[in-house]
Parts: C-alpha cells; sequence; structure tokens
C-alpha cells in the first residue's frame, strides 16, 4: 500500500486559487486528477444565479471531471466564517435557502457527498440556544442530502485556526453526527476526517483512526506544520492513510493543501505518477 493506492481529488477552493473559477476543473484534470471538491463558491450568495450554477455545471462537465465533495453555504470562507447554520437570525436563513440549491447543484453532477461546516460560537448567545439551531438544520440538510442519495458530512476543524469553532476534536464532531442520525434515523451523517485539523488538535490520530474510520465518510489531507503539500512538514500521512484503509476507509482523499510559492500545477511532485 501506499500513495499510490488512494484515490486522490484536488480540493479546488485552496488549490488552484490562483485561476478563476471556471478555470479550475480543467486545471485539476491537466494535472491528472479526474475528482475535485469545493466549497461553497459563492460566499456572498447561498442562491446564485442559474446562470453561474450552470457555468461551474459545465466547467466541471467540460473538464471531465467528477464533482465528489461540495460544502453547503458557509458565510465568508476563505475568511472569519466557519459556517451559517448554527448561527441565529440572518445566517441561519441563509443556509436554509441553500439547502437545496446546493443539493440541487450536487444532484446534477452526481456528487455525493455534501459538507456542512458548523459555524462560530457568537459571543453573548448560548452555546444550547446554538447547538439546538445547528440540530434542526443539520437535520433538514441531511434529509435534503438523503433525497439525492448523498452523505452529510461534519467536519472537526481545528482550534489555533478556527477559535471559535465548537467542532475541534474528534469526538466532538462525531458526537454531532451522532445525534443527526439518532433524530433523522436515515443514517447518511459522517465524519469528515480531515487529519491536518486533527493533528493541529494535537490528536493522537491512529487512535482517532481506529475509532472514527467505521463512520468516515470523507477524508482530507494536509501536512503539518504549513497545511502544505505531503512532505512539507512531518506528518506520516502514507502510513495514516494506509492505517485508514486497512480500517476499511476506502474512499476518496481530498488533497486540501495550500500549494506554497509555486502555481498549483507543481504542488503535486510528491504523487507517484
Ligand atoms: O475551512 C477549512 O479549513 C475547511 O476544511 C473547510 O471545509
Amino acid at each position: 500500500m501506499g500513495f499510490a493506492d488512494q484515490r486522490f481529488n484536488v480540493n479546488l477552493s485552496i488549490l488552484f486559487t490562483e485561476l478563476p473559477l471556471l478555470e479550475r476543473p480543467a486545471a485539476a484534470a491537466a494535472a491528472g486528477f479526474t475528482a475535485v471538491e469545493l466549497w461553497w463558491p459563492w460566499v456572498d450568495s447561498p442562491t446564485p444565479d442559474q446562470s453561474e450554477l450552470d457555468a461551474l455545471r459545465k466547467a466541471v462537465e467540460d473538464a471531465g471531471v467528477q464533482l465528489t465533495g461540495l460544502n453547503f453555504y458557509a458565510g465568508r470562507l476563505p475568511g472569519p466564517d466557519r459556517g451559517a447554520l448554527s448561527i441565529p437570525g440572518e445566517e441561519s436563513e441563509r443556509f436554509r435557502a441553500n439547502i437545496d440549491v446546493a443539493a440541487g447543484f450536487a444532484a446534477s453532477l452526481g456528487c455525493t457527498a455534501l459538507n456542512a461546516l458548523y459555524g462560530n460560537r457568537v459571543q453573548g448567545v448560548d452555546p444550547a440556544e446554538q447547538d439546538a439551531l445547528a440540530l434542526e438544520n443539520l437535520v433538514l440538510a441531511a434529509r435534503a442530502a438523503d433525497r439525492i442519495g448523498a452523505i452529510l458530512l461534519i467536519e472537526a476543524l481545528n482550534q489555533p485556526e478556527s477559535p471559535a469553532y465548537p467542532l475541534v476534536s474528534a469526538p466532538a464532531a462525531v458526537g454531532v453526527v451522532d445525534k443527526v442520525n439518532d433524530t433523522t434515523g436515515l443514517g447518511n451523517a459522517r465524519f469528515l476526517m480531515d487529519l491536518y485539523h486533527l493533528s493541529m488538535n494535537g490528536e493522537d490520530l491512529p487512535q482517532a483512526i481506529e475509532r472514527y474510520a467505521a463512520r468516515t465518510g470523507h477524508v482530507q489531507i494536509a501536512d503539518n506544520p504549513g497545511r502544505g503539500a505531503p512532505g512539507t512538514g512531518s506528518l506520516p500521512l502514507e502510513d495514516l492513510l494506509d492505517q485508514l484503509n486497512k480500517a476499511g476507509y476506502d474512499g476518496w482523499v481530498g488533497l486540501e493543501y495550500k500549494p506554497g510559492d509555486r502555481p498549483s500545477a507543481e504542488a503535486f511532485d510528491w504523487l507517484p505518477r
């Protein structure tokens, strides 16, 4: 086993961002990838014009790549926000308005994984109120995902870079996964295991894999320190992915790292060809 045995997809919201959005799918294809994933690309709009959705769909189709993952609207990301679904008021409404738009767009491209970022804590708002709202919205999202045959992903981020985000450990995110599944009875909520975020939180990665591989619906990687390509830091990513495979995870592994001081197309030299 090793990197050559993994199915990697490129995250087009962190790699190839030097290119306009509509050029990124073709750039990923030119770099040899068959699959891509995206954060919600319209940070100011949960409900963009149909023409914008159509243009992105065409760019993905024309490039001949599969969209394997899509984040729901998450506020300004990149930027200070980390999701909208637990933020009372306008942001929650924007998330709700986005649910069917994101699910419809995913379905139109055969994408079967939707990632719902939880949202930051808001000063002056009771965390219990935010958690209750989050559960309501995640249930709506899980049902929408189920209607298109998709899973709903819930991700742990890292505390140093996302200090107001409450899900900063694998157990915290998996706890939410379990609550959503218990409420819907659908079983389609899954953990998004981002090894970079977990390592930034100081988690024991082999132990997290052993405990949570069976509830993991998607994996993302970057090296640590630096959130760069594998080999630029000190994480034993090849071994960790092997361990995930042995534990039964055979899904996509998202490359969600920064290319560094080079064009993204040159940031894949660690990959065996
Ligand atoms: O914000 C991040 O780092 C993410 O991984 C979003 O999916």
